[in-house]
């Protein structure tokens, strides 16, 4: 397929432009995501090429394995990524390689050069935003990262430009594919968590060391991205409170359908104003969330982000946030915006962290809790337990009781409380002579209470 040139007379007359020069694109990386990129651009050519103003010519792909067959023109593949990148003819380079280095160096590299970067890699983004930000204000590039929140869903975009005039508040969202996949699967089907994990490694969900997906540490970078652009303010990975799944069991989640709720790893970021001083609280961990609430929906490898904000109010972006086409949409997407920013000239917006809010500590984060417990089936039990939630001043919304005897189980639900007082509570009823033990904790997320 040959790279086609937008005819003059079909451009608009102010945006002809005398040099039609393809533009070069270098793509880091040919796994899930990068091998989509390399088949939209190759198969696409003359679309991209309407669409951008000029070719966007494949200069060439670093991989590993040059003797693999990947089902292109073996000359574009090279292993040395650095000179690939220091290429003369390349223009704008798509990051798709994962991990912290030799992706922060080889950004870096392509922006102090002046080349714009389009890059999927939330591990590092959540880290080293400052850094290639910087790096791309000072030079003139562009830096994109769709991809890098929710796959193919547009949420960075309408953070970062579609809200720019409004003042949010809160953004809650299921944004790691592979977690959601495996509840939905433990939930709906009853099906092993070890097995559903492998079956989303599989489909090209899971990252490469799937611990970033089960203990939260991608949901985590993923709201720490959210979290600086929603408010503002730059917060990385270590800012985020995070927890999560390995620990969730078949009866977490019978618990929560005995409620009329289900288990999401959710990611929240929120504006918290107490005393007249503002502050944010970004989060990670599986919560209950009610049937009734639209998170409860998303099931399988899909997300979604619901964002509250002043003047726009509720609005949820919904769709495919995993796997290689739907990322590779994104990418293109960024690819489309920073192809034509050069060819035109001009940048789309960059960083913003003007506000720089601090960020308010887990233990006064404020939610609800389902407090699970083993107690003796006695007279006073349920006085002795609600005496010590008073103490800390955590207020009961519910109790449920099961089973008796020494094995009764009993269900505290709450009203919203300060995370440090519940940590209190819980400590507390432990010592507690008739309670065997606190089975679980599980935060309570989506009710008006
Ligand atoms: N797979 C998904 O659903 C999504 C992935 N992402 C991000 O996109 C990026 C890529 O993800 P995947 O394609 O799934 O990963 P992958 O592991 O399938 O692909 C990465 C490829 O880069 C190659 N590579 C790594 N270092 C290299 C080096 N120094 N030189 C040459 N090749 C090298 C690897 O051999 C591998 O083929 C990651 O940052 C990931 O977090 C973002 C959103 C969704
Ligand atoms: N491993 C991630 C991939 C997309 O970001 C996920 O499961 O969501
Ligand atoms: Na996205």
């Amino acid at each position: 397929m040959t790279a086609q040139t937008v005819p003059d007379e079909d451009r608009p007359a102010a945006f002809v432009s005398p040099v039609d020069k393809p533009l070069g694109v270098a793509v880091l990386g040919m796994g899930n995501v990068g091998t989509e990129v390399v088949r939209i651009l190759q198969e696409h050519t003359a679309d991209l090429a309407a669409r951008v103003g000029a070719p966007l010519v494949l200069r060439g792909v670093a991989v590993r394995d040059l003797a693999k067959d990947r089902g292109i023109d073996p000359g574009l593949l090279t292993t040395d990524v650095h000179a690939l990148v220091a290429r003369d003819d390349v223009d704008l380079v798509v990051e798709v390689l994962g991990g912290i280095e030799p992706a922060r160096e080889l950004i870096l590299a392509a922006l102090n050069a002046g080349k714009s970067v389009v890059t999927a890699n939330k591990a590092l983004l959540a880290e080293y935003t400052g850094e290639l930000a910087e790096s791309a204000e000072r030079h003139r590039a562009d830096l994109y990262f769709e991809a890098a929140v929710a796959g193919a869903i547009p949420v960075v975009r309408p953070l970062m430009q579609s809200l720019a005039g409004d003042r949010v508040d809160r953004v809650i969202g299921i944004v790691n594919g592979t977690t959601n996949f495996i509840l939905s699967a433990m939930d709906e089907t009853g099906a092993d968590y070890a097995e559903t994990l492998a079956e989303a490694g599989r489909l090209g969900y899971a990252e490469a060391d799937p611990t970033a997906d089960v203990e939260g540490y991608d949901a985590a970078a993923k709201a720490a991205i959210l979290a600086s652009l929603a408010f503002h303010t730059r917060v990385t990975s270590a800012d985020v409170h995070r927890e999560g799944i390995s620990s969730i069991t078949a009866e977490d989640l019978a618990t929560a359908r005995a409620f009329d709720c289900t288990v999401k790893l959710l990611a929240l970021c929120e504006r918290v104003v107490e005393d007249g001083t503002e502050r944010i609280s970004v989060r990670v961990y599986p919560a209950l969330l009610p049937l009734s609430h639209p998170l409860a929906r998303v099931s399988g490898a899909f997300n979604a982000v619901v964002v509250e904000a002043e003047a726009a109010g509720q609005l949820m972006f919904y769709g495919q946030g995993a796997g290689g086409g739907p990322t590779a949409s994104a990418v293109m997407g960024d690819l489309v915006m920073a192809a034509r920013n050069k060819f035109f000239g001009g940048r789309g917006p960059g960083e913003s962290t003007y506000a720089k809010l601090p960020i308010a500590p887990m233990g006064d984060t404020p939610t609800r809790y389902h407090v699970n417990m083993q107690v003796a089936d006695r007279t006073g039990v349920l006085s002795a337990v609600a005496a010590e939630f008073a103490k800390n001043d955590v207020s009961i919304s519910t109790v449920r009781q099961e089973g008796a005897s020494d094995c009764a189980r009993l269900v505290v639900v709450t009203h919203r409380a300060k995370e440090s007082a519940l940590a209190a509570t819980v400590a507390a009823l432990s010592d507690l002579e008739i309670v065997g033990a606190v089975t679980s904790v599980l935060r309570l997320e989506g009710t008006s209470e």
